[in-house]
This record gives C-alpha cells, sequence and structure tokens, in this order.
C-alpha cells in the first residue's frame, strides 16, 4: 500500500528545533495538500532528555541516542538542528550513509565542510538542504540556485546577521549599550550558542562563504573571506556615520570584477539612502546584482524560532516532492569555475577614516598630502576640537585601493602629529 506519511527523525529541540514541531503540526494539512503525504516526527535527538521544554506532548519522542534515529530504516529523512561541527557531521555523514536525506541549518557546517556533504549525498543518490543556515526565514539560496541561474551574479551585499544587526541598530537608533543589546538578542534566541561568532563576524563569514559559493559557482572558503566584527563600533563612530549621512552595518559583501572575486565582512558605513541602511532589528536582506537583471534585494527575519523553521520545513517539503517524482540527490550542481581571488590592490572601496591629531597649524595638510601620496583623494573632510591640544579629522575618501588604505593606516600609526588611530570603515552602497 502507498505510504500516507514520511518518517522524520528531528535532531535538535531547542529555538529552531521548537519552531520546526510547532510549524509541522499547525500547517500538516497544507503540508500533506502539497506533498501527497503527511509529515511525521518520529524521534527526537536531545542532549537532555530531562529538560523542560515547550512542547510537552513530544516527551514520549524524545531520546539521548542518535542510533535511535540513524539506525531506524522508517526514518528517511534527517533535520539537523543541534548546530556546531561536531557531532553534527559525524551524524549527517552517517545519516547520508544510510541513505536518509538531510535538511540543516548549520551554517558552521555547511561553510566548513559543505563540499564533503555534498558529495556523500550525491554519492547516496539523497538531498541535502540547507536553506536556513543563510538569512534565517529569506529563501535567498532557493533564489541563487534557481532564480538566478539563467544569470551572471556580480555582486552580493547582505546584512547577513541577526544579532549583530539588532545590536547596531538599538545602538543606533536608542543609544543603547552593546552589552545590554547582545543580552536581549541571547534571550530572544538570535544569538549562536557562543556569541562570540555573530559579534566578531564569524557567523556572517560563513553564510557570505556560502552564499559566494552558490553565487558565482566557484568553490569559496571561509579562510577566503576578510572578517572583522562589530566589537569595536563605538556610539561615536555611529554619531559621526549619522552625521555624514551614514548608517553602521556588519555589511557583508561579494564582488566579482571580470573573474576576480573579493569576499568580506566587516562593519561598513552605507548610505542612509541604500536600501541597506534601512534594514532594522533582527531583520536581514541581501542586495544581489546580476548582469541581466541587474539589482534586487530579498528582505525578512535572519533569525528566531518559526521564520527559520520555516526555511527548514521547506526544505523538508522539496525532500517530499522529490521523493514522489524520483529526484532525490539529482538537484545539486557542483561549484564549477575556478576560484580567482583578488589582491588588496584590486579591491576597491571609499573609506571612512577618524583619527586624533595634534591641533597646529599644518597637520591637516600633512595628512591630506599623505593621502595623496598614497593615490587616496578626500571626498569629505571635518576637523573639529578634540581634547586639551589635539583635533579630531573625520576624512571620507573617493574609492581607493585597500592596499594603500592599509598603507596610509600603518604610517599614520609611526607619525609623531597622529595620536590615535580611531576607526576606518569602508563605505559602501554609495554607487546604488
Ligand atoms: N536560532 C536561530 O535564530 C537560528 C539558528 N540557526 C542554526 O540552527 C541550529 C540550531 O540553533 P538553535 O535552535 O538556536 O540552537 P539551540 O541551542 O537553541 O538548540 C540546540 C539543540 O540541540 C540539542 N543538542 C545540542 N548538542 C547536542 C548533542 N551533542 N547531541 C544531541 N543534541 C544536542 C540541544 O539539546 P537540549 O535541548 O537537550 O539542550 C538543543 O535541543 C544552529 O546550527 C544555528 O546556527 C540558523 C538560523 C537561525
Ligand atoms: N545567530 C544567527 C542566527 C541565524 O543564523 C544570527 O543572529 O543571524
Ligand atoms: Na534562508
Amino acid at each position: 500500500m502507498e505510504k500516507q506519511s514520511i518518517k522524520l527523525g528531528l535532531m535538535g529541540f531547542g529555538t529552531v528545533g521548537t519552531g520546526v514541531v510547532r510549524i509541522i503540526q499547525a500547517h500538516q494539512d497544507d503540508l500533506q495538500k502539497q506533498t501527497g503525504l503527511g509529515i511525521e516526527i518520529a524521534k527526537i535527538l536531545v542532549q537532555d532528555a530531562e529538560k523542560s521544554r515547550h512542547i510537552s506532548s513530544m516527551n514520549s519522542l524524545l531520546t539521548t541516542d542518535p542510533a535511535e534515529l540513524l539506525d531506524n530504516p522508517d526514518i528517511e529523512v534527517i533535520v539537523e538542528v543541534i548546530g556546531g561541527i561536531h557531532p553534527a557531521k559525524e551524524y549527517i555523514l552517517a545519516a547520508l550513509e544510510r541513505g536518509k536525506h538531510v535538511v540543516t541549518a548549520n551554517k558552521d557546517l555547511m561553510a566548513l565542510h559543505g563540499a564533503e556533504i555534498l558529495n556523500k549525498a550525491q554519492e547516496k543518490g539523497c538531498d541535502v538542504f540547507y536553506e536556513a543556515s543563510v538569512a534565517g526565514g529569506i529563501p535567498i539560496l532557493r533564489a541563487l540556485v534557481e532564480g538566478f541561474s539563467s544569470d551572471r551574479i556580480t555582486k552580493m551585499m547582505g546584512i547577513v546577521n541577526g544579532t549583530t544587526n539588532y545590536i547596531l541598530s538599538k545602538m543606533s537608533q536608542e543609544g543603547a549599550d552593546y552589552s545590554d543589546v547582545l543580552k536581549e538578542a541571547q534571550a530572544l534566541g538570535y544569538a549562536e550558542a557562543n556569541p562570540t561568532s555573530d559579534v566578531e563576524g564569524f557567523d556572517a563569514a560563513r553564510k557570505m562563504a556560502i552564499l559566494a559559493t552558490l553565487g558565482f559557482r566557484v568553490p569559496m572558503k571561509l579562510e577566503d573571506v576578510d572578517v572583522k566584527g562589530i566589537s569595536s563600533v563605538s556610539k561615536e563612530d555611529i554619531a559621526y556615520g549619522k552625521q555624514l549621512g551614514y548608517e553602521i552595518k556588519l555589511l557583508g559583501l561579494a564582488r566579482r570584477d571580470g573573474e576576480a572575486i573579493e569576499v568580506s565582512v566587516q562593519p561598513t558605513m552605507v548610505p542612509k539612502s541604500h536600501p541597506l541602511a534601512s534594514v532594522n532589528g533582527v531583520f536581514n536582506a541581501v542586495y544581489v546584482h546580476g548582469e541581466a537583471v541587474g539589482e534586487t534585494m530579498f528582505y525578512g527575519p535572519g533569525a528566531g524560532e518559526l521564520p527559520t523553521a520555516t526555511a527548514v520545513v521547506s526544505d523538508l517539503v522539496t525532500v517530499v516532492k522529490n521523493r514522489k517524482l524520483g529526484v532525490n540527490g539529482r538537484g545539486m550542481v557542483a561549484p564549477y569555475k575556478e576560484k580567482i581571488l583578488k589582491d588588496d590592490s584590486e579591491k576597491l572601496s571609499k573609506y571612512f577614516l577618524r583619527i586624533v591629531v595634534t591641533d597646529k597649524r599644518g597637520v591637516l595638510a600633512q595628512i591630506t598630502q599623505l593621502l595623496a601620496d598614497k593615490n587616496i583623494s578626500l571626498e569629505q573632510v571635518i576637523q573639529q576640537p578634540y581634547n586639551n591640544g589635539e583635533a579630531e579629522i573625520i576624512m571620507v575618501t573617493h574609492l581607493s585601493a585597500k592596499s594603500d588604505m592599509d598603507g596610509v593606516i600603518a604610517y599614520m600609526e609611526q607619525m609623531d602629529i597622529v595620536s590615535k588611530i580611531e576607526s576606518c570603515y569602508r563605505v559602501e552602497g554609495g554607487d546604488k
């Protein structure tokens, strides 16, 4: 007799796992109508089976033994929402080895070991989907793989970490304190188990590596991404940025010029007129530019229980539909282009630079001369008194090479007249 439902093993019953259960329960009818099969949760793997849960009706399904999911031949799909590399990687590979399809929200794992996992899936004729791993509820991976399959993407610029966007928005809008807002983001379930991943930019870097691999069709690695987090962003930087017409965002940038690619994550000044400047709170947005399509933008909640779970359950629906069509494991296209990375002289950007100098005649002229000697010209300059006998100079440059800007900073660090380099940010989105 034809099966009436497909059984899944859920690994992890925290923020995202709870959302997955809620959506499967609440939308069961719709899911069944779309796929022709019900979705039944057969077992749930957790770390502590005694812990009290938001949904107590699932208690009889809890186990701490992964074999109860992996060795159960009735379970056809594993949903991995444990997070981290180990033991998630071993569980996923074991599931694929046994011919089970996998849906995961794990960007750490997919950014580091995605190729190995996808190869194993292909060998075993299984699906692996990971839409929730980038920009939570926004279907951006699907858009890159399917929606833009006919185009050549030149640029992806994204706010892809909800926690840091929540922190920067509250600092900018309410003058809130960094560490207080981080605690709020943790309480709301946005932050990673170790929030250093969020605030130091590693979570966003993993997501940008995934986006660049799928968007540019090259095998990008995590170490190819230049990373800087938000822990050094000060209230003063935010205030000066505003004064000059910018918001500071933790921006992921993946840009291709010809065949050469750069990928970075760093706090960046974005003009207030750019749509990314008004993406606030836990919201994420990914701006995608394609040679043929031109500009597009995808916006939505980047973290949180239900938004993230929608992406997981949608992947599950695709697995079930593929199963009906008998095409599991055939939809993946491995990166097929050679990876050519830009060197620093090819990475062009405007820069915002804030320095403290000795306040005496000719200092500003010396600074602008230094910049000119390093091929950097200025678009805006503000000088104002700082402490006793010192002045603050805030500059925005025209397009400059990263290598030239790094040279300027290194030189300024040795200059007697420069007492402090307060901050240096890239400025992006002005060409919009
Ligand atoms: N939270 C979010 O908004 C988003 C999260 N993600 C990703 O989703 C994944 C899950 O995140 P989230 O739900 O927030 O994480 P949580 O910390 O809330 O939940 C983790 C779950 O995994 C279980 N678990 C942890 N370690 C083990 C282990 N060794 N063996 C068995 N079970 C284990 C925990 O068990 P127990 O309950 O017993 O402690 C818990 O149920 C991560 O990869 C994360 O990056 C992606 C997008 C957004
Ligand atoms: N910690 C992440 C969760 C989603 O990926 C974030 O804040 O974006
Ligand atoms: Na997504």
